[in-house]
């Protein structure tokens, strides 16, 4: 009887798991997210290893997950297309290089081709005498979908291998990606026309790359990156995924730079590691590293199972999005007045953070995306921007949800909201919730940094009318913050301390803090960088502005309107009183030093490249001829080879805070 039900409980497990596949796969509109799919996967594979006599060559588990739909002709592989084992922790990974080990009979250490994880679609290109032949998407691995006329719409794939003599025949696998940018441009457009959104960037490079009508594919800017060498005659036949890799390159075929020999697994830990952070910088999402024996002969006694190869495995990263109920949307009330749906989301753990709300930016957007109260829906984080909803899940819906309806009153003050543009605003300066937002702003670490000015302390002092403009902060003392809630003595004297310190600061960041619609920190530095305080509040128009790089009609506009407004200045002057500038007016140290970093630094690199641009310096992320210094932290990557090659000035971090100078004092 326990038997029956575990049998039952494995075969409703790859029902479900087939069907996640089918809309995964075939319809790209997953409705659970990566995380909740491998764990229903782990569950799987954990009761079919505990209960053998239930193995079935059909299982999920078995065969990788089949794409083929009935748009496209079908195309046999001459070379199966496998999956990849996954593995989500050092010690798996570690436990994977001793199997390896094991069967291959070897103490020795064993090097590794580690290589980023595209989040992407498989393809198979064949070239015949240096001419793109015929290409394929995965399928089901023995038979895949022809889309060769698609594929030649990629702009980064040669049609035409320029070597003297190509190989006569070639067959590469590869990932076919979308770059985030890409991706949110592709999500705006259905947005507005009314179409399903997608929910990652690599569903939404699968659905491009499978349009029937190859001009629609086109349009999407698609890119591919190789990675594997499965057939090539008369040419050098490589020994190692190292050389393969070499080969493609030399073949003019696009091969990813962030590839890297690494001769043990210690290594190739390590490697991956310094992209837990950097990959958020990719403009195309990276989901793992790959870590591939390198050695083609080891690669072969290993061979594989019906699903992936047993030399290889996917270290992944902690997934950026999941999936979650929406519990309710509130109304929330900014600084600039401009009141935005904000969904209270049943927290949920996103890449080691707890996630409990998600911004959901205008309600023209929230009606687009449509999304109800009660909505199962994607949500997403990326760097340290707040998460937002990417779409919902109309599939999980019950009926039961709840639609939301604009507002027509201010949440806080009930002023009558008005419309501007996409935005609905509460015109009211004087109204709470936009002093304690401006105040909260003005607190911030990258603008005057008042630690220990919390959202419920400030929300004290506005409440109870003590604070009523940010120039009030400085007329706070001691008795006045005594009288809030759970404030000691000692909270009260560092705050005080705090306050005392942010008295110096620089202009940039002082422009920053007063909190102008449109003006974030890039802004902030260039109008600091051109114009004296003077300046910007003698302005007549746009015009000025908008002849600096970086600065639109719409920000000009905003500044403009801005300083015209007589309490803002005197909001500004009574912060004069007792803010002062350092470094008022632009350094010309660097004027125009172009500046590339590589490696691991031991200041972030958006503090490297604060200090770059205060100093009148530019920070790039690629070299060219035109680069003054590449600083060169731990592990640097392939930028150092490319240095050396162009005769760039190469500098340690150590070398390259002298080179600044005391900009490193906070
Ligand atoms: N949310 C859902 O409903 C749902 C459903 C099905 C699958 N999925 C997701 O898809 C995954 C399974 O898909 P999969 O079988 O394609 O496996 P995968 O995406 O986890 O890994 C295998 C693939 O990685 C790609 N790849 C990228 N860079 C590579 C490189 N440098 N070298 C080699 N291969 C590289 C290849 O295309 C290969 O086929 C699941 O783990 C899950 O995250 C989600
Ligand atoms: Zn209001």
């Amino acid at each position: 009887m326990q038997n029956q039900n575990i049998k039952n409980e494995i075969e409703q497990l790859r029902e479900e798991i087939n069907r996640h596949n089918y809309y995964y796969y075939v319809l790209n509109q997953p409705i659970i997210s990566d995380d909740e799919y491998d764990a229903l996967i782990r569950k799987l594979i954990s009761l079919e290893a505990q209960y053998p006599q239930f193995f079935d060559e059909n299982s999920p588990t078995q065969k990788v997950g089949s794409d083929i739909s009935e748009k496209f002709e079908k195309v046999e592989h001459k070379y199966r297309m496998y999956s990849l084992e996954d593995a989500f922790s050092e010690k798996e990974v570690i436990e994977f290089d001793n199997r390896v080990k094991r069967n291959l009979d070897i103490n020795d250490c064993l090097a590794y081709s580690v290589e980023p994880k595209f989040d992407g679609v498989s393809v198979n290109i064949i070239y015949e005498n240096g001419k793109l032949k015929v290409a394929s998407t995965r399928g089901d691995g023995i038979i895949g979908e022809n889309i060769t006329k698609n594929i030649k719409t990629l702009k980064n794939l040669p049609l035409v291998l320029i070597v003297k003599n190509p190989p006569s025949f070639l067959d590469v696998q590869g990932e076919v990606i979308l770059t985030k940018e890409e991706f949110k441009k592709i999500n705006e457009y259905r947005e507005e026309i009314g179409l399903a959104l997608f929910a990652n960037p690599r569903n939404a490079a699968a659905g491009s790359l499978k349009q029937l009508d190859p001009k629609e594919t086109a349009k999407r800017n698609l890119k591919v990156f190789v990675y594997y060498i499965r057939g090539i005659e008369a040419y050098t036949q490589p020994k190692t995924q190292t050389q393969s890799l070499q080969i493609l390159k030399e073949l003019g075929l696009p091969v990813s730079e962030l590839n890297r020999y690494c001769k043990n697994i210690q290594e190739a830990i390590a490697y991956r590691q310094t992209f837990l952070k950097a990959r958020e910088e990719l403009p195309y999402e990276i989901d793992g590293m790959v870590f591939k024996v390198d050695d083609f002969s080891l690669q072969e006694k290993l061979s594989y199972t019906s699903k992936y190869p047993k030399w290889a495995i996917a270290f992944k990263f902690p997934p950026m999005q999941s999936s979650t109920t929406v519990e309710d949307i509130i109304f929330n009330v900014g600084r600039t007045g401009i009141v935005t749906p904000v969904a209270i989301l049943k927290p949920v753990k996103i890449g080691g953070v707890t996630i409990s709300r998600a911004s959901l930016h205008t309600f023209d957007e929230l009606f687009k995306k449509d999304i109800r109260i009660g909505d199962y829906v994607f949500v997403q984080r990326a760097g340290d921007v707040i998460p937002e909803v990417v779409s919902s899940i109309p599939e999980k819906r019950n009926g039961k949800e709840k639609h939301v309806v604009k507002p027509t009153n201010c949440p806080v003050c009930s002023s009558l909201l008005q419309e501007e543009g996409a935005y609905l605003i509460c015109p009211n300066i004087d109204c709470r919730a936009r002093i304690v937002e401006s105040l909260k702003h003005f607190v911030q670490k990258n603008a005057l940094n008042i630690e220990g000015l919390g959202d419920k302390i400030i929300q004290q002092l506005v409440a109870k009318k003590i604070v009523q403009s940010v120039s009030d902060i400085y007329k706070l003392d001691k008795n006045k913050l005594l009288q809030l809630d759970r404030m000691g003595e000692k909270l009260a004297n560092k705050i005080l301390e705090n306050i005392e310190k942010s008295k110096r600061t620089t202009f940039a960041k002082f422009l920053y803090a007063l909190g102008i619609k449109h003006v974030g920190e890039f802004v902030a530095n260039k109008l600091a960088n051109n114009f004296s305080l003077e300046g910007l509040m003698e302005l007549k128009d746009e015009e000025k502005l908008m002849q600096i790089e970086g600065i639109g009609p719409e920000i000009a506009k905003s500044v403009v309107a801005f300083f015209k407004e007589q309490r803002n200045i005197n909001t500004i002057k009574n912060l004069l009183e007792n803010i002062s500038f350092i470094d008022n007016k632009k350094s010309t140290k660097l004027l125009n030093e172009t500046f590339v970093f590589t490696g691991i630094l031991g200041i972030p690199r958006s503090k490297a490249k604060e200090i770059v641009e205060n100093l009148g310096g530019v920070v790039k992320d690629s070299l060219s001829k035109d680069t003054n210094y590449l600083v060169v932290g731990d592990e640097p990557g392939s930028k150092l080879e490319k240095a050396k090659k162009l005769g760039i000035l190469i500098i340690s971090e150590d070398e390259f805070l002298k080179l600044v100078g005391n900009e490193l004092r906070d």
